[in-house]
């Protein structure tokens, strides 16, 4: 049998009340867990002349949020407005069309078009549909699970990858830099040119009780950095000295998340973000997240310089296939 898709549901017969395995509990419904008001997150332009003002801000932001808004990247408002446009594309196509991209995750590939699906009755599905597919390195890309329809998507996605990959470089020398590290110290630690970016695409229908429901919920990412954008409509929220914090959206800002791979290199010292992203009752919500990620292989483990009798590593050291099995699994780390 085929997977129930989001999208589909939402346009069926005008549905106008949430069915039940999207109703959340009571403690986790956005209309009980409202984010904070007069909060805003850090913004930190990439064209700060004072390169070692640029280097703190960015530390302190990494270790303080997990969490900022970079701006003056270098990403042409065009670029943004083309992945949109093929992403909008790919999910507006005929759901047949859609279905023969149909991923299976359950021999651990998740690359194609998804719906999270639950494993028992009290788990909750979320509202969302996804495309996920790795972009680099290219011997690790298979075209054949990208969207072969719009026709431009594979031009605009190598585009896309190219600024991913330079502003990969460039973050993870200032997070370098910021622990006082030699700047090319995390990134040979991810594994240097064999470091993998994953996009995934996430696609939030409009929801007929948002208050009850969520997009994506409570996670942090088991990458070492996430590079997201997103359509018009906010909806992501972190999690901030005990409380949410709504993210508004900003145009052509790149939203970095810290995620757990830094978090246990930097032996602590960065925070990987916890987030959720909550749906809209007239607006359908995109985004599209960029995972850096270590290759399965790779150790990873705190820096042996973050780390010393007075403060012990916070983290056991593993394989990064090792810790994507607990991750999805749900096991102690
Ligand atoms: O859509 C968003 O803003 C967040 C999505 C997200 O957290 C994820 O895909 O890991
Ligand atoms: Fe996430």
């Amino acid at each position: 049998m085929g997977v129930e898709r989001i999208q589909t549901l939402a346009f069926s017969n005008q549905l106008k009340e949430l069915p039940p395995q999207f109703i959340r509990p009571v403690n986790e419904r956005p209309e009980n867990t409202k984010a904070v008001e007069g909060v805003t997150v850090p913004v930190i332009s990439l064209s700060q002349p004072h390169h070692h003002l640029l280097v703190r801000e960015v530390a302190e932001a990494a270790s303080q949020w997990g969490f900022f808004l970079l701006t003056n990247h270098g990403i042409s408002p065009w670029l943004f407005k083309l992945l949109q446009e093929v992403g909008e594309q790919f999910f507006a196509l005929p759901q047949k069309e859609k279905e023969a991209y149909a991923n299976d995750p359950s021999n651990g590939n998740f690359e194609g078009y998804g719906t999270k699906m639950t494993k028992n009755l009290e788990e909750k599905v979320e509202w969302v549909d996804y495309f996920f597919h790795i972009m680099a390195p290219s011997s690790k890309v298979n075209y054949d699970k990208w969207p072969k329809n719009p026709p431009s998507y594979r031009e605009v996605t190598e585009k896309y990858n190219k600024e991913m990959l330079r502003l990969t470089n460039e973050v993870l020398e200032l997070l370098s830099e910021g622990l006082e590290l030699e700047k090319k110290t995390l990134k040979s630690s991810l594994g240097d040119e064999k470091i993998e970016l994953e996009m995934k695409i996430n696609m939030y229908p409009p929801c007929p009780q948002p208050e009850l429901a969520l997009g994506v919920e409570p996670h942090t990412d088991m990458s070492a950095l996430t590079l997201l954008v997103s359509n018009e409509v906010s909806g992501l929220q972190i999690w901030k000295d005990n409380k949410w914090v709504a993210v508004d959206y900003l145009q052509n800002a790149i939203f970095v998340h810290i995620g757990d791979q830094l978090e246990i290199l930097s032996n602590g010292k960065y925070k990987s973000v916890l987030h959720r992203s909550l749906v809209n009752k007239e607006c359908k919500r995109m985004s599209w997240a960029v995972f850096v990620v270590p290759p399965h292989e790779v150790v990873i483990g705190p820096l042996p310089p973050l780390f010393n009798d007075h403060d012990p590593p916070k983290f056991s050291i593993k394989t990064y296939a090792e810790y994507r099995h607990c991750k999805f699994n749900k096991l102690p780390q």
